[in-house]
């Protein structure tokens, strides 16, 4: 589990993240969302280390990873897996060759040890007849595979993805989040995921939350925001006429099928209004 106390991080006189407070959850896919500037990326910086909070504590399974320094910090850089949006991948080396990078620096075992390994990782993404490609030679859903299968070959505790629909069409990304949810709870993976993709947000948000202008807004899960009241997350998600019928047609089956949860009509804990 990731937890994150009164998260502060201002650029000069620009404040971007207000004490942020939340909690990342073990075996789940936890969903950042929210508009454009909002501080999603800066706040997934803070947690991996790239950026130092002004203010704050980050506890990585109970321990302070913001009092630690760069050895102290170490070892749990080497339990977090990432995936940057255009999955970054290595365009000089093959597919195998990029899934192998991270064994080759990091991973002890011999040649043949950290292949099979590489091969496990490209069989479980699915990625078939792919080893010798490059990068340009294959399509932009394989290569989130690439990246998927590189984020997860040193078997991450931790694992990092911005943006993972950024540039796929709608099937390709399902099919691309349904990897990295299963991946999540097959391997425990505390797993969190900046995304602006709605699908993604009603298929795999076990654990949400939005941000606005730096501020956690809401949180709850994806059944809770079909009763969200906030409304400024209601404005974000259901922007259109379209979404708002959507959202009240899945209300009225939740009630209907009795499927709403404990007999809350509010879903999610509004932190803001
Ligand atoms: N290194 C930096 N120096 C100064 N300002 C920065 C820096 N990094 C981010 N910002 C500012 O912080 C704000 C939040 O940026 P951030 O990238 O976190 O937004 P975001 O919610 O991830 O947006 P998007 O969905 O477009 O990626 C923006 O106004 C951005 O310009």
């Amino acid at each position: 589990m990731i937890e994150l106390i009164n998260i502060r991080k201002s650029f000069g006189e620009k404040v971007i993240l207000q004490d942020v407070s939340a909690k990342m959850e073990a075996g789940k896919t936890n969903l950042i969302i929210g508009a454009s500037g909002s501080g999603k990326t800066v706040l997934m910086k803070c947690m991996v280390g790239l950026i130092k909070p002004d203010s704050g504590q980050i506890l990585y399974n109970g321990k302070d990873f913001t009092a630690m320094d760069d050895m102290e910090k170490k070892p749990i850089r080497q339990e977090i897996g990432m995936l940057f949006q255009g999955s970054a991948l290595f365009d000089s080396m093959t597919v195998e060759e990029n899934v192998m990078f991270p064994l080759d620096m990091f991973a002890r075992g011999n040649y043949k040890e950290k292949r099979k390994r590489m091969q496990e990782c490209l069989d479980r993404v699915n990625l078939k007849d792919a080893n010798k490609k490059y990068p340009a030679e294959i399509s932009g859903g394989m290569k989130k595979r690439v990246g998927i299968a590189r984020a997860i070959v040193l078997n991450p505790k931790y694992l990092f993805v911005d943006e993972p629909n950024s540039g796929l069409d709608p099937q390709t990304s399902l099919v691309i989040d349904k990897l990295i949810k299963d991946l999540t709870a097959e391997y425990n993976i505390t797993t969190v995921v900046n995304t602006h993709d709605m699908n993604t947000v009603m298929e795999s948000g076990d654990h949400i939350m939005y941000m606005h202008q730096g501020l956690k807004q809401w949180e709850g899960s994806n059944k809770d925001i079909i009763f969200a009241k906030d409304k400024k997350l209601n404005d974000f998600i259901f922007a259109s006429e379209f979404f708002q019928d959507i959202k009240e047609m899945r209300q009225s089956e939740y009630f209907q099928d009795n499927k709403w949860r404990g007999g809350k009509q509010e879903g999610g804990n509004k932190t803001n209004s």
